[in-house]
């Protein structure tokens, strides 16, 4: 009886030699393609030229070297079927018992941006992806291995003896998994003209880790991150517990919310998605106690995020009370040192923080997703619909505070005076619900701040409630059918409006 053979053909060789050589230690006999059978060879292995099984030569510049009958009715056939067994027997057919391939680099061609269109589609690979969906349908009777990263477990398994048909399947499943991969990029890069709104939108997201629980502790939930796609791996985690699945969906706020803040130091403070404060200056730390001040009480257990390096002092104001998470661009040594004492605290680096580099966001509903572009533009215009106009400084602070309400749930009502969050109503279900719950938290300070509202007020109602308190300036979309009511109680009181027709609801 003839040995077992191996079909070797990988792109990357990585630890083939020596997984080649186990594989003889075990009984196996080896055959090979072009490459990897010159590499064998050289390393003192005895492989068997594939060609030698096709009777055929490669050709085509390697497009055809695999891509035979041969090869595959001898990974293919049943070897608990007769006819099978006399059919290849009959044409001197080589019974193929385990293929291991590293398919060509597509998904590294397409992200090198000097790639050239030809060199992508050469690193289509075909005879791979046919070899490995042969082997893994046949799994019953054949290995098959797709990443060198498998090599020693099979090793290991065969070894032992435990290269039993849950094992076969187990790796057949890895080698479905590892195909549907590759085409999903090739079928990804077939549709790069058609835009963000594809008519096929081909996701592939691999675990990348369980979560200790979900939102609450009585859910399980897992974090799985898009293939292809390295985005995570650029937050550094300095310190603190493992992230769960609230801390993620907070980091994903927090740099969401600072792409709005890209011309001035700023510092947000969230809690549960949304921004309890937020306070920009020409001064990071300024800015830091700004943010403070603007709720010193919610910001306890929350996530601060800051657009500039963090200090040492900034560390010490940070770890005087209880923080989740801080994520920030950079921290300074002493900064880290001293965040050390707060075991617990996660302490994020994002270089990125504050940089717009995803154009459109996915979200679950029922029945399928939705996809959107993301909110990224602020305002459409900038009209004053009133008799006064606002002054620089109060202009200032309406953009500033047009930026809180795009970052709060809806409806939201905001309050800032020099740049700083005074008051924040969010995620109320109507406008002078929000508007109330603002000024409450302004209390007097209120007197002279400005205010912005994510979308447009339905009726004078809050307009009032402002101009009770003092406030002078009032930023929003407009639209609202009774605009005149709101347009005439200011002017009647010496308030000025804006309309930036662009509303920011956020669902
Ligand atoms: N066309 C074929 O018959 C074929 N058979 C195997 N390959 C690929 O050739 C690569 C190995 O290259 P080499 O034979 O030079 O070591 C592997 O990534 C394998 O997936 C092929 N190439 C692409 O389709």
């Amino acid at each position: 009886m003839k040995n077992k053979l191996a079909l070797i053909s990988v792109y990357y060789k990585e630890g083939v030699v020596d997984f080649a050589k186990s594989l003889v230690k075990l009984g196996y006999d080896i055959t090979s393609t072009g490459g990897t059978l010159k590499m064998l060879r050289e390393n003192g292995i005895d492989a068997i030229d594939v060609t030698e099984l096709t009777n055929f030569e490669e050709i085509l510049d390697g497009r055809v070297k695999t891509l035979a009958p041969q090869i595959f009715a001898g990974i293919l056939y049943r070897r608990d079927k007769k006819d099978h067994v006399e059919t290849v027997e009959s044409k001197n057919i080589r019974p193929i018992d385990m293929v291991v391939n590293v398919l060509y680099p597509f998904e590294e061609t397409v992200a090198n941006k000097d790639s050239t269109e030809e060199e992508i589609i050469e690193k289509i690979d075909i005879g791979g992806p046919s070899m490995i969906r042969a082997a893994a349908k046949n799994h019953k009777d054949v290995i098959i291995v797709t990443s060198n990263k498998d090599y020693n477990e099979v090793i290991e398994k065969i070894s032992s003896g435990k290269d039993d048909y849950n094992y076969r399947k187990e790796l057949a499943k890895r080698a479905f998994i590892r195909t549907c991969k590759y085409e999903i990029a090739i079928s990804n890069y077939f549709m790069r003209d058609e835009g963000d709104f594809k008519d096929n939108l081909l996701l592939g997201y691999e675990k990348e880790d369980e979560l200790r629980y979900g939102e609450n502790p009585h859910q399980k939930a897992a974090f799985y991150k898009p293939i292809n796609d390295d985005e995570f791996e650029k937050l550094n985690i300095i310190q603190g517990k493992k992230l769960s699945y609230n801390n993620m969906l907070d980091i994903s706020s927090a740099i969401d919310f600072m792409k709005n803040f890209t011309d001035e130091n700023t510092v947000i403070g969230i809690k549960h998605l949304n921004p309890c404060a937020i306070a920009s200056d020409s001064d990071l730390e300024t800015a830091y106690d700004k943010c403070i001040k603007g709720d010193s009480e919610s910001i306890f257990g929350g996530i601060v995020a800051l657009n500039g390096e963090v200090t040492k002092s900034l560390a010490e104001k940070m770890t005087s009370f209880f923080l989740e998470i801080v994520i920030a661009p950079s921290f300074t040594e002493e900064a880290i040192e001293v965040f050390t004492k707060k075991k617990n605290l996660r302490v994020i680096e994002y270089k990125e923080l504050g940089i717009n580099n995803k154009k459109t966001e996915i979200r679950e509903v029922f029945g399928g997703i939705l996809l959107q572009e993301k909110d990224l533009s602020l305002y459409d215009s900038l009209d004053v619909v009133t008799d006064r106009k606002p002054s620089d400084k109060e202009l200032e602070d309406l953009i500033f505070a047009y930026k809180v309400v795009k970052c709060t749930k809806s409806n939201s009502v905001c309050i800032v005076k020099d740049k700083r969050t005074l008051g924040v109503g969010l995620g109320d279900v109507n406008r002078f619900f929000a508007s109330s719950h603002a000024l409450d938290m302004a209390k007097d300070d209120a007197k002279g701040a400005v205010v912005a509202s994510d979308g447009f007020f339905p009726f004078a109602d809050s307009i009032k409630a402002f101009d009770e308190k003092g406030i002078k300036a009032i930023i929003q979309p407009g639209g609202s059918i009774k605009d005149k009511d709101t347009i005439d109680y200011a002017n009647k009181h010496e308030i000025s409006m804006i309309f930036t027709n662009m509303r920011h609801f956020r669902h």
